[in-house]
């Protein structure tokens, strides 16, 4: 039985502006995705993964990735659901004893490796699916379409959602086969279906890349833990 990893990587990274796709920018001289599928294949829970590459892109990606065992690359398609589809499909064939899978964005790289244990260790426990996440630390306001504030949403029971989000490999299956369109969100396809989500704790590191000032911060955490004593 072994755990395989989902790297959706197609994006274009278009807000990162960069002209290049976003998991192939570097930080300090790495790629984003080199980064996550080591981080991945690094905390001894994951036994393979599979990138979903820019379909234009993918000798690109397979000699970035040369130097990982077990990392295996398909192209990926218009959308992030598109991408996370072909990389499922290719599961049966690279890890066909597969009972766990994860979800993992290449944009969010520096995710400590004891989140992704953690989620792990939570589906082999018997949950469906499980997502990381940290509270809301902004006041939430909802309002109308003029702009106007309708109400102040209490957000005690709030929650933002990262990845790696993890799944019973039946149960991604059964929730992407009955996905008709679009959802940026695994785990909200396996609601949609009627399974159970549970959570664990997420980590401030784990930050999506998206903006130029994501980026920056991402170099800046870098740069922390380098210079931090081990
Ligand atoms: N067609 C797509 C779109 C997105 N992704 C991946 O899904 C993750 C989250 O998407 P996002 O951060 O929105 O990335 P981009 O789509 O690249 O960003 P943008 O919308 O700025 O172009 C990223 O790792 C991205 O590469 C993907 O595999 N296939
Ligand atoms: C899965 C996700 O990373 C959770 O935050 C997110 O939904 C990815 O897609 P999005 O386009 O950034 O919403």
């Amino acid at each position: 039985m072994s755990v395989v990893a989902l790297v959706p990587a197609a994006g274009r990274g278009v807000r990162l502006g960069l002209n290049v796709p976003k998991a192939l920018v570097p930080v300090k001289g790495e790629s984003l995705l080199l980064r996550a599928v080591r981080g991945l294949l690094g905390s001894d829970r994951v036994q393979h993964v599979v990138v979903a590459s820019p379909p234009d892109q993918v000798e690109v990606v397979a000699a970035e990735l040369a130097t990982l065992p077990n990392a295996h690359v398909v192209p990926g398609g218009a959308e992030r659901t598109d991408s996370v589809r072909l990389a499922l499909g290719a599961v049966a064939d690279v890890a066909p004893d597969a009972h766990v899978v994860l979800v993992h964005d290449a944009a969010r790289c520096f995710t400590p490796a004891s989140v992704i244990r953690d989620v792990v260790s939570a589906v082999e426990a018997g949950a469906p699916a499980v997502i990381p996440v940290l509270p809301v630390t902004d006041t939430i306001k909802r309002v109308d379409e003029s702009g106007a504030v309708v109400e102040t949403v209490d957000r005690a029971p709030l929650r933002a959602v990262q990845t790696p989000q993890g799944f019973n490999i039946d149960v991604l299956r059964q929730a992407y086969a009955a996905a008709g369109d679009i959802a940026t969100d695994d785990a909200g396809l396996v609601e949609r279906v009627g399974g159970k989500v549970h959570t664990v704790d997420g980590h401030p590191d784990a930050l999506k890349i998206t903006t130029a000032f994501d980026l920056a911060v991402a170099e800046a955490v870098l740069a922390a833990e380098e210079s931090s004593p081990k």
